[in-house]
């Protein structure tokens, strides 16, 4: 799809800088994502996937104290259904986003904690600054952390997800990154220099690869690795297939041969 008009709507900011798009979640006091909120992230995340212009995405908070509480408690006590309809992304509007094969980048400052966790564990990457703290504290509030069950067990040790998920304790940046949640821990003044680093990096990497390494290990999630290898050599992915039909196979190959950096055109 041709480049489209991006939404900045209610608690949703958004900017862009050449392939990059930066989306802030400000919805004092907390940044809960209530339904709407998470309805109007699906949306932001569902343009972001179509719009051929935009390459990386950035999710960050505005705020020194919260990243985001996860879930709005107060508006779940005013009625929001925990099986409400949180649009087309799932809860904070990325989880559940079918076919999301560009890199998104999570930038945590303050408290991180519940379904804000598990909307970071949804990023490709995660930088936190060192005042970040986290905790699934969903057993308090008489919910399962659901993305967070099915993710955090496949990816720190069994015995440290369970841990956190039955205990509900906090835990700080330096422990996330110990357990490889984080990329990166930076101080609050330095994280979005940081983040827009990486995104400027990635945004000069190659798009169609990126793609097939998204929709390759989302597949490989529930798949036997014979199986999900036939499926690569024998382009049975949809980006797979594009990428090994493209210009920029050959170019990176002839910018290999020619000792000069490779120009990606995403096609
Ligand atoms: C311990 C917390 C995080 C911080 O405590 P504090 O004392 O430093 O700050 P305070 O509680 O005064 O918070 C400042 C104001 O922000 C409001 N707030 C905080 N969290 C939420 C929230 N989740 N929803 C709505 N509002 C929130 C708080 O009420 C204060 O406002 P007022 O000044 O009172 O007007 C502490 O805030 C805390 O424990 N928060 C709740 C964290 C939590 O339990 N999160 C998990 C929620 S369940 C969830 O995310 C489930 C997701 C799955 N699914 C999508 C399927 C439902």
């Amino acid at each position: 799809m041709a480049k489209m008009e991006l939404r900045s709507e209610g608690p949703i900011k958004t900017r862009t800088e050449n392939g990059i798009l930066e989306v802030t979640l400000d919805r004092p006091k907390a940044n809960a994502i209530d339904l709407a909120t998470s309805r109007i992230m699906g949306l932001v995340f569902r343009d972001f996937r179509d719009d051929d212009s935009l390459r990386v995405a950035i999710l960050r908070a505005e705020g020194e104290k919260f990243f985001c509480p996860g879930w709005d408690l107060k508006a779940a006590a005013g009625g929001d259904p925990v099986d409400g309809d949180y649009g087309v992304g799932g809860f904070g509007g990325i989880q559940e986003l079918p076919g999301l094969n560009k890199p998104v980048i999570c930038a945590v400052n303050g408290i991180c904690c519940g379904g804000g966790l598990e909307v970071a564990l949804s990023c490709d990457i995660i930088l936190a600054s060192d005042n970040a703290t986290f905790a699934l504290p969903e057993i308090r509030s008489g919910t399962v952390a659901d993305a967070a069950t099915i993710k955090l067990p496949k990816r720190i040790p069994y015995h440290v997800a369970m841990d956190l998920l039955l205990t509900g304790r906090w835990f700080d940046a330096e422990e996330a990154l110990r357990w490889g949640l984080l990329r990166e821990v930076t101080t609050p003044g330095d994280l979005l220099s940081k983040t827009w680093e990486l995104a400027r990096l990635l945004e000069s990497g190659p798009p169609l690869v990126y793609a097939a390494i998204k929709e390759v290990v989302r597949a490989a999630e529930d798949m036997r690795f014979q199986d999900t290898l036939n499926r690569i050599t024998k382009r049975q992915f949809a980006t797979v297939d594009r990428l090994y039909g493209s210009d920029d196979l050959h170019e990176g190959q002839r910018a290999f041969a020619e000792k000069r950096d490779p120009v990606w055109r995403g096609r």
